[in-house]
């Protein structure tokens, strides 16, 4: 059940969707979603005040029940920028999980070695670091280069989350990263654009010449310019994207992540059914390996490797 939060919504802001379908797609046993986020409640984990915007709330216990209706075994609970470097709600779900949700984190600089060990404690395996102007107040490199110096002692790793015009300028940045890097939702393409051009090319580049460079292959719904939407059992969403997400998986299939990303911050336009997002896999991974790779192999290298045999190096 959705309650109102004590706090006021953005304007124009976008509650997430309830009563998702279930998938026709069967997700390999043991799949994570990759990629999803818990807000608050605010009554109880209340918004960082450097927020740039307030969502409503999505809980723990609304996001381990789609978990549930949509198949996946494990979660990996991402901080998102409305909690700032405050982890309280993320921690919370993590802990509250029974091992089946494993953290990304923020911190900042002034994070002490026993803040990092108790965040590994509660079951974080990386750091964000997000460069989307809209999201978040510009950190200095040497700050952020110091933060991954420090993390990759603890085996953690890296996700960034930029906008595809600006990898140019932050490609010496990354190279310099010394632990694996993951990218959120492909470096955000622009689909319209050729899939051939020069724009997703030096993506594909960038992961090419990097080995330590992983993808997300998530939010169609935030890329998407012509959809169709993920509504109304609409069981081939967002086909401009489909393209883009598929080249990357099977250019990399050990490499890929895929998350909701619910419950979907900042989305305009309209709130996906997180069922349906599930149902686009089978177009993005068309075979049953790649999918198990996606879905399983490679999520549980990175946020369990004590339970698989190679762990992600
Ligand atoms: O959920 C996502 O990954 C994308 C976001 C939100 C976000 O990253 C955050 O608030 O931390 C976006 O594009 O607004």
């Amino acid at each position: 059940m959705k309650q109102e939060s004590i706090f006021t919504k953005s304007p124009g802001w976008l509650d997430w969707y309830t009563g998702p379908s279930k998938p026709a797609f069967t997700l390999p046993a043991g799949a994570v979603d990759a990629h999803c986020h818990v807000f608050g409640p605010g009554a109880e984990f209340p918004y960082a005040a450097e927020r740039k915007y307030t969502p409503c709330d999505a809980s723990k216990a609304q996001l381990f029940a789609l978990r549930e209706q949509l198949g996946f075994s494990r979660n990996v609970i991402v901080q998102a920028t409305c909690h700032g470097a405050d982890n309280r709600a993320m921690v919370d779900a993590c802990q509250s999980s029974g091992g089946k949700a494993r953290g990304v984190a923020t911190v900042r600089r002034t994070v002490s070695d026993e803040e990092l060990q108790a965040l590994h404690d509660a079951g974080v395996r990386g750091v964000r670091f997000n460069f989307v102007k809209r999201l978040v107040d510009f950190t200095p490199r040497e700050e952020l280069l110091e933060i991954a110096g420090r993390v990759a002692k603890l085996g953690w790793h890296i996700v960034v989350y930029f906008e595809s015009q600006d990898l140019p300028e932050l490609w010496d940045f990354f190279s310099a990263l010394p632990t694996i890097v993951v990218v959120d939702h492909m470096g955000r393409p622009d689909v319209s654009k050729d899939i051939d051009g020069p724009e997703f090319a030096l993506f594909l580049k960038f992961m090419r010449e990097h080995p330590n460079v992983w993808s997300k292959v998530s939010c169609p719904e935030r890329l998407s310019v012509s959809g169709p939407k993920a509504l109304d059992g609409e069981r081939m969403a967002y086909r401009d994207v489909i393209p883009f997400a598929r080249r990357v998986v099977e250019s990399f299939p050990d490499r890929v992540l895929w998350g909701t990303d619910w419950p979907h911050p900042n989305l305009k336009d309209h709130m996906p059914d997180d069922g349906l997002l599930v149902d686009l896999i089978p177009h993005i991974a068309p075979t049953a390996e790649l999918q198990h790779k996606l879905l399983v192999d490679n999520p549980m290298r990175l946020y369990w490797p004590e339970e698989t045999s190679n762990g992600a190096r």
